[in-house]
């Protein structure tokens, strides 16, 4: 069974970020480059990165009018990502404007509620509901618009598998137990969304940021 494991390469220093993808790259199944990284490095930065031999997921979170979010994805085509996140608060046309223009081997996974939100922020916004109500709001219309699959909590992703049985779910705000959780509010352990159906666990900063990262990245894989 391949690593589920994402290490996000939150780096703005592609030195650092090619050396850590490079230090820890037996012991996670896939790279993940988001804003930081892509608006500093941009496409040589992934070309760099990409030659570490894993797969790329592309966490550009596109999200503008269906045109625009089309033309991006397009743009991308050359870096052959493995995933791209798009925001499920764009809509359906969009969404499915964006998968029509993905490449074929590139999963589209929509963002639904960011794992730094929680009910609190949600009322602020003006949406009525629980997080998991809006997380399965979206996924529905993600499913709906034709896209692999999501990125919601660990909180959430068991009742999103019970809904869409063959979607592919993206799992980021992951802790080990006892770990402190940072800007992130919907939290839960790697093991735990694993055994709620996560197919991809986006690990961030407990390994990028830990004094021995491989080790880091090794107890986490051992406990899933
Ligand atoms: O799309 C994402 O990957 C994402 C969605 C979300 O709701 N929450 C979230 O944290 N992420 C990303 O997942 C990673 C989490 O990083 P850590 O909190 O350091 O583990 C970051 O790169 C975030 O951009």
């Amino acid at each position: 069974m391949s690593n589920p494991i994402y290490l996000a390469l939150d780096l703005p220093q592609l030195d650092a970020a090619r050396a850590l993808a490079e230090k820890v790259k037996d012991h996670v199944g896939g790279l993940k480059l988001g804003l930081e990284f892509f608006c500093a490095h941009g496409h040589h930065g992934v070309h760099e990165i990409a030659h570490v031999g894993l797969p790329i997921f592309l966490d550009l979170k596109l999200h503008d009018i269906p045109n625009t979010v089309a033309g991006a994805m397009q743009a991308i085509h050359v870096l052959e990502p493995a995933i791209v996140t798009i925001h499920a608060s764009g809509g359906r046309a969009m969404m499915e404007d964006a998968k029509a223009a993905a490449s074929a081997n590139t999963k589209v996974v929509a963002v639904t509620m960011l794992t730094s939100l929680d009910e609190r922020d949600l009322k602020r916004m003006g949406v009525d509901g629980s997080p998991h109500d809006q997380v399965l709001r979206l996924a529905e219309l993600a499913e709906v618009a034709g896209l692999d699959g999501i990125v919601c909590s660990g909180q959430e992703v068991d009742a999103v598998h019970r809904q869409w049985r063959d979607g592919f779910f993206v799992v980021p705000g992951l802790r080990p137990a006892g770990s402190g959780t940072g800007d992130q509010k919907r939290v839960v352990t790697p093991r735990q969304a694993r055994d709620d159906g996560a197919s991809v666990l986006v690990i961030g900063r407990p390994i990028s940021r830990a004094e021995d990262p491989v080790a880091a990245a090794r107890s986490i894989a051992a406990t899933l």
